[in-house]
């Protein structure tokens, strides 16, 4: 299905986040949308999709002009979009999810497409059996039924908003896998991303956007790399992360020593890690492993029901006290706006949350404000609002405020939980500066991510979490992809 927007625009308030945009979808075709952080590449696609109402603008479909109201327009007319966040009800199984899924449909009416859902299970999902229970799927297994979904209602566009953020390399593949087939099936993709990898593996065009408006288009077959980064980070070219010299002391400066904790899904069972002052320790693991369990029990964000957490030989966290505000520590949680942002807090107030207890009882916004500004401006967070409520930044520039207000003063350890998630290059550059700048003055870094190369270009020693535990320990020399491959799907060396 041929697709065109023309001359879309969309504002919120101050913000033009999109500015006379025109973009072509061809039928069967892979387009990246790129562009850094707050471009304006989702606000497109949730025009596209019915979730917004551009304020001019058309859509045509086939060369017929479109009125899309709302999702339920977009998916009548044959427009699915799969969201980062995802609606399958984990309490259901994954068949029951899907057969509900019809937004008019009796009940009888979907129970007669269970033929047709099996199908596209089989052919798009093949390893997740229709009985099981969505909250027993893994991310990337519960991102293929969210796309069956989309699939079940008949969509011939398909957006799918930066579906590889969330997972691990194996299912990245695997997803790839499944876009070329789409296009291959005469579907369409828009694929959001901020990854090479993706684009070089399935994208046939690239768009890129930036400040609302659409600034390149390129064909991306047979495009060098050089060219693709230059084209998503416009003309400013990207300096290389300095390193950080291993630790020069081997006592620790933080120890989590024996811990367990679980929640109804999750146990995590004797963790013993150990960082030097200056020590970058990162995490590999398959997502659903513990990892924000761990990041959660190691920054005492939940009660231990074992173990201490030792900050230079002191308690920190224990089963009987907790600090999860103490100032030596920051925290990048894996999601902010779960338990790092109020979504509906103003910026400066978020930013100004790790001392909301000490704020006077009449604090002076002004003084709030002018801090705000000068951290929004330092971590580019974009719009430059300190009155904004939080909620409403872009999902990359939420990220930069939460690392603005947990990496912007010294640290003595620092827990990061995928920290790069859904930033741009620049962004992801400037969070590893951040983060290495810390550990070079003496922090403890315990760095959890799903990007296996960033891991061993970066990390002292890598640590595999599986099922929960420790299934191992390597130093930079020792880890490659093998080795730690097989620790992540095994649990034990090779
Ligand atoms: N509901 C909203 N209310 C107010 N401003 C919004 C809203 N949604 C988006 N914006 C603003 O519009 C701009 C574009 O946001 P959008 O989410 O489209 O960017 P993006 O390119 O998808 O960014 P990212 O890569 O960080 O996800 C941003 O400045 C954002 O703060």
């Amino acid at each position: 299905m041929k697709v065109e927007l023309i001359d879309i625009s969309k504002r919120f308030g101050p913000v033009q986040a999109n500015d006379a945009v025109s973009l072509e979808i061809g039928e069967g075709e892979v387009l990246a949308l790129l562009g850094e952080n707050g471009a304006g590449k989702s606000t497109l696609m949730k025009v596209l999709y019915g979730y917004y109402r551009a304020d001019s603008g058309q859509v045509l479909l086939g060369g017929r002009e479109v009125d899309i109201a709302s999702p339920r327009d977009a998916m009548a007319l044959g427009i699915g979009m799969v969201f980062q966040q995802f609606s399958v009800i984990p309490a259901l199984t994954v068949l029951d999810n899907l057969l509900l899924a019809y937004p008019d449909a009796p009940l009888w009416h979907g129970r007669g497409n269970t033929a047709k859902v099996l199908r596209l299970l089989a052919e798009f999902a093949p390893g997740v059996a229709p009985q099981r229970l969505v909250s027993e799927l893994s991310v990337g297994q519960r991102q293929q039924v969210e796309l069956v979904k989309v699939l079940n209602l008949d969509a011939r566009l398909i957006i799918l908003d930066e579906p590889t953020s969330v997972l691990a390399p194996e299912e990245v593949q695997r997803l790839h896998a499944v876009v070329r087939k789409l296009a291959d099936t005469g579907r369409s993709v828009v694929f959001i991303t901020h990854k090479l990898e993706d684009v070089r593996a399935c994208a046939h065009r690239v768009a890129v956007m930036r400040a609302g408006k659409l600034v390149a288009q390129a064909d991306a077959r047979g495009m060098d790399a050089a060219k693709l980064v230059t084209l998503m980070v416009g003309d400013a070219s990207l300096k290389p992360v300095a390193q950080t010299a291993p630790p020069a002391s081997a006592v620790a400066r933080i120890s989590l020593r024996n811990l367990r904790c679980s929640t109804e899904s999750l146990s995590l069972e004797g963790i013993d890690l150990d960082i030097a002052p200056g020590e970058v320790l990162g995490v590999a693991g398959v997502s659903g492993n513990g990892q924000d369990l761990l990041a959660d029990a190691a920054t005492g964000m939940v009660n231990l029901q074992e173990g201490d957490v030792l900050l230079d030989g002191e308690v920190l966290h224990s089963r009987d006290t907790r600090q999860p505000h103490d100032a030596r520590q920051g925290y990048i949680p894996e999601y902010p706006l779960k338990n790092a942002v109020a979504a509906e807090m103003r910026n400066s107030l978020n930013l100004a949350l790790r001392g909301l207890l000490r704020l006077p009882l009449f604090p002076r916004w002004a003084k709030l404000d002018a801090r705000a500004d000068a951290l929004m401006e330092r971590y580019d967070v974009r719009p430059r609002q300190s009155g904004l409520a939080s909620g409403r930044l872009s999902g990359g520039n939420l990220q930069k405020l939460v690392i603005a207000r947990e990496l912007s003063e010294p640290r003595q350890f620092i827990v990061a939980c995928y920290p790069t998630m859904g930033l741009d290059l620049h962004a992801t550059q400037a969070v590893y500066d951040e983060l290495f700048r810390q550990a070079a003055a003496g922090a403890a870094i315990l760095w959890i991510s799903e990007d296996l190369d960033d891991l061993l270009r970066y990390a002292h020693r890598i640590a595999v979490l599986y099922h929960g535990r420790i299934a191992g320990v390597l130093t930079a020399g020792e880890a490659d992809r093998v080795r730690l491959g097989h620790l992540m799907t095994h649990g034990e060396a090779a």
